[in-house]
């Protein structure tokens, strides 16, 4: 078992998680655009992020020279309530941040696969290290849809890995989904997991106490400490 370095940080609410959280974001955005002229920030969808979305959204940067692009998604079009695009378009691609550029992965094919490989194509064109990664994390342990119950779930923990994003059929997972990989995840400049509430900040204690959780995988191969950003 490899050893794990994070950073737990513990907020007093949301309000001033989502606020810390959108600050460290942006420096890391700035200093990337000052470095390299364009920064790239991947995040996760689910129902945690919202609040910092739109907290972040509101920040002074120059977001034209920024692409978002996620964590993972649901195949599913905008037009669906489940669709993290969705959720990144109405919460954090608004006020100052709708300058930013959108990178998702869903693509309208006949089936996830074929999605896959053209999300793939873009990915590899945002080029990596990636400056930003926000992951989230399920009750299961599960981060981006490294779902436990997912058949590919050993080739999607792979530190090296062929493919950018990969297709996931996980019964836990609902849709099909396509998901960053290991190589995309771990080498980001700055690695976050935001999680919120009493249940999710166990199921954290026992990865790091080393419970073979998928969110364990992406501490133990992510190539800096992780910054664990949670709130009650
Ligand atoms: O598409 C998704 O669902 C997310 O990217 C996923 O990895 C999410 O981060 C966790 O499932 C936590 O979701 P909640 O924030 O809804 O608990």
């Amino acid at each position: 078992m490899r050893e794990v370095e994070v950073a737990l940080r513990e907020f007093p609410s949301r309000q001033v998680l989502a606020e810390t959280l959108a600050e460290k974001v942006v420096s890391v955005l700035a200093e990337a655009l000052s470095a390299r002229g364009k920064a790239v920030m991947a995040v996760s969808g689910g129902t945690t992020p919202a609040l910092f979305f739109r907290t972040l959204s509101d920040r002074d940067l120059d977001w034209s020279r920024v692409t978002v692009t996620l964590v993972d998604e649901r195949f599913v079009d905008e037009a669906s309530p489940r669709s993290n695009a969705r959720l990144a378009k109405e919460n954090l691609l608004r006020g100052r941040a709708a300058a930013a550029r959108f990178a998702g992965l869903y693509r309208d094919t006949a089936d996830v696969e074929a999605a896959a490989e053209l999300a793939d194509e873009t990915a590899r064109a945002l080029g990596l290290p990636f400056d930003v990664v926000v992951l989230g994390m399920g009750g299961d342990g599960h981060t981006a849809s490294f779902f436990p119950d997912a058949p590919t779930l050993a080739d999607l923990l792979a530190p090296v890995n062929q493919t950018l994003v990969a297709p996931v059929h996980a019964p836990s997972g609902g849709e099909p989904r396509l998901t960053l990989t290991m190589p995309a995840l771990a080498g980001a400049r700055f690695l976050a997991l935001h999680i919120e509430g009493e249940a999710k900040r166990a199921v954290l204690a026992s990865a790091l106490k080393g419970e073979d959780l998928p969110i364990r995988a992406v501490l133990e191969h992510a190539e800096r400490p992780v910054e664990v950003f949670w709130a009650p």
